[in-house]
């Protein structure tokens, strides 16, 4: 069933997206792409430059030789059959805990019209903690790395609290549910969730859920601009993500909060394990974003040389900024609650004399074409990316079974 699946869904995306598609990727140097006539305003290319390009080198240096794993290998795997056969609630541990309306509700998990803030409204503000643990018992992780429910609740409410610190208004628990639910589309319309080890999937679910814990709903720049305390323990360097990454495992050493203490030590804390969780919250800094894109735009010239840890970065990526995408509905609502969190930025710039960043000004901000402006440059070749990964795992999969059916008729 989930074979059809998988080969029907890239045959969709085939015949509906890449024929004879180009992608257009800015180069790491965006003003260059955007420097000629068009429709975005400067404000918004300045916001574009500002907020997601990096001329920073990666200093994070990940030994890649170590544990290269190509998409390719993925590709070989699935041709030989070799899927992890996920279990879908056939061993959920406590679904007896969720109130009636909210195990409803996640009946459309799977969903990318899904409503997190319904979820959030029959749940008291506990969307977090139940989307955690939902996806935790959907793909059998308690079970497996004997999570103590204790703990797992004691954490979730914590990190419901870290991410409630600063009242704001976008980067608050709700978000981070979203991504997390987005996560799981994309792992479930992909076929992905098939191919990664329990502790890739425990680490892709985790990284979603602390991925902005703690967010001081302004930006890094702000922290870097106000030489914060945090900017001045991180150097500057992706300091809110570095700062949500590491309370996120610091929050494990809390009383009853160490949902991490019967795994086993080849699990965790193995570097693979910790490497990945920290790699991919530091990915959602979006000053990585083009080179993000335009690194593995440029690996899909060779998707033998496509790295598996890559793609699921992009992945979380993509589920942090994916609303607009979604229903309109959804998308006006997360988009009113980030203005206003820009607006309040914006305040704060012009009490303390600092100049105002770019869509932080609410006397002058143009709203709508701003988002124009996301979508077109950011949103769209994000998502084409991800599109041309999904189909070189499942493209040669899909051209092996055509060969099978032709050969068998
Ligand atoms: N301009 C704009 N920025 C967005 C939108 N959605 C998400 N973002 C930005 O993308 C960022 C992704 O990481 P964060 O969630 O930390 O913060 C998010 C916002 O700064 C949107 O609709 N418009
Ligand atoms: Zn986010």
């Amino acid at each position: 069933e989930h074979i059809r699946r998988n080969i029907e869904y890239a045959i969709a995306v085939m015949e509906s997206r890449y024929v004879n598609r180009v992608v257009e990727i800015p180069d790491d140097e965006v003003p260059a792409t955007l420097s000629g006539e068009g429709p975005v305003p400067p404000e918004i290319k300045r916001w574009l430059v500002q907020t997601f390009t990096s001329r920073r080198a990666d200093v994070r240096g990940r030994k890649e030789s170590e544990t290269r794993r190509s998409l390719r290998s993925v590709v070989h795997a699935v041709q030989a059959g070799m899927f992890v056969e996920r279990m879908f609630r056939k061993t959920s541990v406590g679904v007896q805990n969720l109130p009636p309306e909210v195990q409803e509700h996640f009946k459309n998990i799977d969903s990318w019209s899904y409503d997190v803030f319904e979820l959030d409204r029959i749940s008291d503000g506990n969307s977090l903690k139940f989307v955690f643990y939902e996806l935790l018992n959907k793909y059998d992780l308690i079970r497996k790395f004997k999570i103590p429910l204790k703990s797992l609740f004691a954490y979730s409410a914590r990190l419901q609290r870290g991410y409630r610190k600063y009242n704001n208004r976008y980067h608050n628990p709700i978000h981070a549910a979203d991504v997390a639910q987005s996560l799981n589309c994309l792992l479930v319309s992909s076929g992905f969730v098939h191919w990664l080890s329990d502790l890739e999937m425990f680490s892709m679910i985790m990284a979603a859920v602390v991925h902005d814990l703690e967010h001081s709903g302004t930006t890094n720049t702000f922290h870097t601009n106000t030489r914060s305390p945090l900017a001045q323990m991180y150097n500057d360097k992706s300091v809110l993500e570095n700062h949500h990454i590491s309370s996120a495992f610091r929050l494990l050493n809390e009383e009853d909060c160490d949902i991490l203490v019967n795994f086993s030590k080849d699990d965790y804390p193995s570097k693979e394990a910790r490497t990945l969780m920290i790699d991919m919250v530091l990915a959602t800094d979006m000053s990585q974003h083009f080179g993000q894109v335009k690194k593995l735009q440029s690996n899909l010239q060779h998707p033998e040389s496509l790295e598996k840890s890559r793609a699921m970065c992009l992945m979380i990526h993509s589920a942090d900024i994916n609303h607009p995408s979604k229903q309109w509905e959804l998308h006006c609502r997360w988009t009113e609650r980030l203005v206003v969190e820009f607006f309040e930025q914006g305040d704060q710039e012009r009490k303390l004399g600092l100049p105002l960043s770019p869509l932080c000004d609410r006397h002058t901000t143009m709203v709508a074409q701003s988002q124009i402006g996301f979508m077109d440059y950011v949103i769209k070749p994000t998502y084409d990316v991800l599109f041309d990964i999904f189909r070189n795992v499942n493209g040669p999969v899909v051209r092996d079974a055509i060969l099978s059916l032709r050969r068998a008729s």
